[in-house]
């Protein structure tokens, strides 16, 4: 897979993590090839290079989902992370914190949403809609008192498909680890003192009730079951009426659900095919961004993520209407090869590629990407 401007955080995440982790960042859904159409759907867009305009201050600061942050950049919500490197989701927060920009807490944070937002960073709860509804409401209710006045909702995970590296891996029965994944975790040391030096027996910490001595995988399998898969409009019509605050619905791929979501209250959308890793084979987010964003008219700001591996990647997913963008593997790597520093250089080699593209286009701000929108671009 083509790692674009990460392809450095990649190869040294992947000799740092236990083969099952690597795995588990970089694989798919099924044959992967949603994950590769990802990819190769902003390989068809070219930005085109113009001249004589004042780009001698480039302002890469944005407006999303009613915040404000430096870049146009969010990091994706990312369950485990805390098993890719000691820093955990704490580091990652801390770095978002310092590069000004937002971050998702996934559901299945290791580190509790708590101990995260203690950071400071612009954070998101990511949710789902469990079947006891009353975890639910505790969710938000604990990221209310932890001062998040958003959400983002997860509507593509009604089941968790196969994925054939982790299968192999046995990723999923992690608990109860056989020989040869022992003997994996014990080739990678320093990974391992990591680890044991923040508690040895990871949970997932983020949802109250589940954690306990019985391993991060078997929880992890508890709270799946608890994702409500006869979720439907009605549903997310009472979360609305029950979050006061910002919500985001993460998972929008056709143009008929981002104008029923934003009928029924969202706030903002992401188009997302939660990189590949559910619905193989989908389209890519991509190419279907411009017929949601006609779809829903500037009524509510849409983020796009998957497969963005390059500045030039952001630029074109701006012209063509998204607000910002997320990723998600890019600091997962980071994070596994250098912790917060890592995640916050990810971040600055984003930030880097993003600026040298809008000044070659002559786009000196995102208000410019966006209003040049198609005419910036070239369809190869
Ligand atoms: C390791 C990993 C864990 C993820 N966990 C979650 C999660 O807990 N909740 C969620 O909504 N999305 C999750 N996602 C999906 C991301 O939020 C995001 O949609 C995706 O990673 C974007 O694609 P990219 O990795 O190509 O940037 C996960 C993705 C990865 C790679
Ligand atoms: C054990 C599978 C749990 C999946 C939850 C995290 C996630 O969304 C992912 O893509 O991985």
């Amino acid at each position: 897979m083509d790692d674009g401007a990460f392809a450095g955080f990649s190869e040294q995440a992947r000799r740092r993590l236990p083969r099952l982790f690597a795995d588990y960042i970089d694989g798919g859904a099924h044959g992967e090839r949603t994950m590769a159409r990802n990819r190769a759907a902003f390989g068809q867009w070219g930005i085109v290079p113009r001249g004589l305009r004042d780009v001698s201050s480039i302002n890469l600061a944005t407006q999303c989902f009613g915040r404000s942050w430096a870049l146009p950049v969010f990091l994706a919500p990312l369950g485990f992370a805390g098993m890719f490197h000691a820093h955990g989701e704490q580091g990652a927060a801390y770095a978002a914190h310092k590069r000004g920009v937002g971050m998702g807490v996934s559901t299945f944070s290791i580190a509790p949403m708590e101990k995260v937002a203690a950071t400071g960073a612009d954070l998101m709860a990511q949710i789902y809609v469990f079947r006891d509804r009353a975890l639910t409401r505790d969710m938000l209710e604990r990221a209310r008192a932890c001062g998040m006045d958003g959400i983002i909702l997860t509507i593509d995970t009604a089941i968790t498909p196969v994925r054939e590296r982790d299968m192999r891996n046995g990723f999923r029965h992690l608990s109860r680890p056989t020989a040869t994944q022992m003997a994996g975790l014990l080739r990678h040391p320093s990974w391992l003192y990591g680890q044991v030096r923040g508690g040895a027996m990871p949970n997932v910490g983020n949802i109250a009730g589940y954690t306990g001595s019985r391993g991060v995988m078997a929880q992890a399998r508890d709270v799946v079951a608890q994702i409500d898969a006869g979720l439907d409009w009605d549903d997310l019509a009472w979360l609305r009426a029950t979050w006061g605050g910002t919500l985001v619905v993460k998972g929008i791929m056709h143009p008929d659900d981002a104008i029923r979501a934003a009928e029924i209250g969202a706030d903002g959308l992401i188009i997302s095919n939660h990189g590949g890793r559910q619905m193989d084979p989908a389209p890519a987010t991509l190419d279907v961004l411009p017929a949601i964003a006609q779809a829903v008219g500037g009524r509510v700001d849409i983020m796009l993520d998957s497969g963005i591996r390059r500045g030039g990647d952001v630029v074109a997913a701006l012209a063509l209407g998204a607000r910002a963008v997320s990723i998600g593997r890019p600091w997962a790597w980071g994070l596994a090869a250098g912790g917060a520093r890592g995640v916050g250089l990810v971040l600055d080699t984003l930030a880097r590629e993003i600026s040298d593209v809008m000044a070659l286009a002559g786009l000196p701000d995102i208000a410019a990407v966006r209003a040049a929108g198609r005419n910036a671009l070239w369809r190869f």
